[in-house]
């Protein structure tokens, strides 16, 4: 069976028996047609994973950055191999890792926004934790490496679950998945102690019935962990940009914190504070040699970096954290 099967079935087999159980009642079928669905990438892709070498590291930490291993665990010849396996898989957002030596260096600076989350979050220590729009699973490992005791991200987008298993053959650590399923094919488990959704809401279409999806997947009192853009203002003001929002289409609504605050309790959501509000900067999200193509500063005016080039405001995020 491929690698990528194989990790389905651990997942199957890690659930069956725990309070996540009724999850297999639909969670097979929707995986085998997505493996049918991406059945020629997924072959392509799995080779190449075949390819990375089995290395023994000198050390793994989660807890201040995603880092396998050192310099000195591999030769120049393996490390060169890696390298262009890795590239391969770009672009490479989310991050960033540090894997044997190699600084695999994203666009984003995935760490910045953990640590503007983590001061605020209940302690994550033997929690079930899940993390919606998981990306290349970057955050998955910061919240393991917190001591979580079980977590899934979930991202419907192939080649970030593939960059998620580069990640997981590296790390070798087996209570941490991700699966490629939107929030949309997610039932109400009402189970999960943390969710996170950082980086969504404004992808949504209905953003009361994305907030509505994530408190069904939540035990009660469990806390949802909410990031998002959002714009200036009182509780009346939502954006609703055209077509592009700094030169990203699929962008719906963008609330000012007031407005979010509201959907929120809306939603059936207690407790809710706004815990952050941070202007992303060009040194947060930007090119590099993982990912080349245009970033942050070339979606933002270039005569007034306060506004995007499409006129509205410049990306500011907030977090938010409630209670189920
Ligand atoms: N329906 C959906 N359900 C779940 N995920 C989705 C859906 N649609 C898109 N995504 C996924 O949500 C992620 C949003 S990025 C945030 C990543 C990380 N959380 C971060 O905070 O750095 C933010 C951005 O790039 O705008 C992508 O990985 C999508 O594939």
């Amino acid at each position: 069976m491929s690698q990528v099967k194989e990790e389905f079935q651990q997942f199957y087999r890690t659930i069956a028996g725990s309070r996540f159980s009724d999850w297999l009642e639909i969670l097979p079928a929707q995986i085998a047609a997505w493996c049918l669905q991406n059945r020629t990438e997924l072959d392509k892709w799995q080779k190449l994973l075949g390819k990375l070498p089995s290395l023994k590291s000198s050390g793994i930490d989660l807890l201040n950055q995603v880092r396998v291993g050192s310099e000195t665990d591999v030769d120049d010849y393996t490390r060169k191999q890696i390298i262009g396996l890795l590239q391969q898989f770009k672009p490479w957002r989310k991050g960033p890792f540090h894997l044997h030596g190699i600084h695999l260096d994203t666009e984003w600076r995935s760490d910045w926004k953990w640590d503007r989350v983590l001061p605020h979050l209940s302690p994550l220590r033997d929690r079930n934790v899940l993390d919606v729009g998981s990306g290349s699973g970057y955050h998955l490992w910061r919240m393991r490496g917190q001591g979580a005791r079980f977590v899934v991200g979930v991202d419907p987008y192939p080649l970030f679950l593939m960059q998620f298993l580069i990640l997981k053959h590296f790390i070798g650590d087996a209570d941490v998945y991700q699966l490629p399923l939107g929030i949309e094919h997610l039932p109400p488990l009402k189970q999960f102690d943390t969710v996170f959704s950082m980086g969504v809401l404004y992808h949504r279409k209905s953003p009361m019935d994305f907030l509505s999806q994530l408190k069904g997947l939540l035990r009660k009192g469990g806390e949802l962990v909410l990031e998002t853009l959002v714009v200036e203002g009182d509780e009346q003001r939502v954006l609703l940009p055209g077509e592009r929002y700094a030169q990203m289409r699929n962008v719906w609504f963008i609330p000012s914190p007031a407005a979010l605050e509201i959907w929120l309790q809306k939603a059936g959501f207690s407790d809710i504070r706004t815990v952050d509000i941070s202007t992303t900067s060009t040194d947060e999200q930007r090119s590099t040699e993982w990912m080349t193509t245009h970033s942050l500063q070339d979606f933002l005016d270039p005569e007034d970096s306060t506004r995007t080039i499409e006129g509205y405001p410049a990306p500011i995020r907030a977090v938010v954290v409630a209670q189920a």
